[in-house]
């Protein structure tokens, strides 16, 4: 037993309707899980947000995928904290590879943006991971200690109670490229001993480290054996049945 708790997250990044919210939230709300166990986080678009979060149940935490750092102003398009806690929701993601790809958000804009979110009292799932060109030129430690590190600068060790980290190799990301266990695995615990070294053995040991990349009902059961892999980040597959299918499978292990 780590005594961390398996986090199952969502994100369900730009898709949705208010009818596959209905769809989506109704099969969360009939499954079932051990709250001490278990921690079901989904994170639709920004515009649903209020909607998902007055039809799921307590139990289903409700994440945005990207928040801005600052509470509000002149910044045409951006989320603020405030707004998410006006809405009673207290995640983010933050760092997701597409923001830092697409959007060209740097390590330290993603870093700037997991500290503010922890100082307004969100918790953070913080997105790291390599691209197939850096793992191919055994880059995939450099790129992600390098990531972890600009986060690492601007955190208080206390404040890392409220990260979860997420591993999502870029390649494995839509593709239905999935990680193997042993991939995912390796570098989990690379990741731990970067905590360890860097920021606390007890931060090390509770930080949860998810898995994200074409994680589905078929290959959840393998992934979440390993140890060091803490639960996993969805993204197609939580757009599904299913994503209650892996729940089912962790609750059930
Ligand atoms: O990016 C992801 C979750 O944040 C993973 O997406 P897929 O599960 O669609 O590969």
């Amino acid at each position: 037993m780590t005594g961390r708790k398996f986090l199952i997250g969502g994100n369900w990044k730009m898709n949705g309707s208010k009818a596959l919210v209905d769809t989506l939230v109704t099969g969360l709300n009939n499954a079932t899980w051990n709250t001490d166990e278990i921690e079901v986080v989904i994170a639709p678009p920004a515009p649903y947000l209020d909607l998902v979060r007055s039809k799921a149940k307590k139990e289903v935490n409700v994440s945005a995928q990207n928040i801005y750092f600052e509470k509000k102003g002149a910044y045409t398009g951006e989320n603020s904290s405030e707004f998410l806690k006006d809405l009673g929701i207290n995640w983010t993601i933050i760092g997701h590879s597409e923001r830092r790809e697409i959007f060209k958000e740097s390590d330290e804009v993603t870093a700037k943006k997991v500290a503010f979110a922890l100082a307004e009292g969100l918790s953070v799932i913080a997105c790291v991971g390599e691209k197939l060109e850096e793992r191919e030129a055994n880059q995939t430690t450099e790129v992600v200690f390098r990531q972890l590190k600009a986060i690492a600068a601007v955190l208080k060790p206390s404040e890392w109670t409220n990260v979860v980290v997420a591993y999502e190799p870029v390649w494995a990301i839509g593709t239905g490229k999935v990680a193997t266990p042993q991939q995912a695995q390796d570098v989990h615990h690379e990741i731990r001993t970067w905590l360890a070294a860097n920021v606390s053995a007890e931060v090390a040991q509770a930080t949860r480290i998810l898995y994200g990349g074409s994680v589905g009902a078929k290959n959840s059961g393998e992934l979440q054996k390993e140890v060091d892999i803490d639960g996993f980040l969805i993204g197609g597959a939580s757009l599904t049945g299913d994503f209650v299918t892996i729940i089912n499978t962790r609750a059930s292990a």
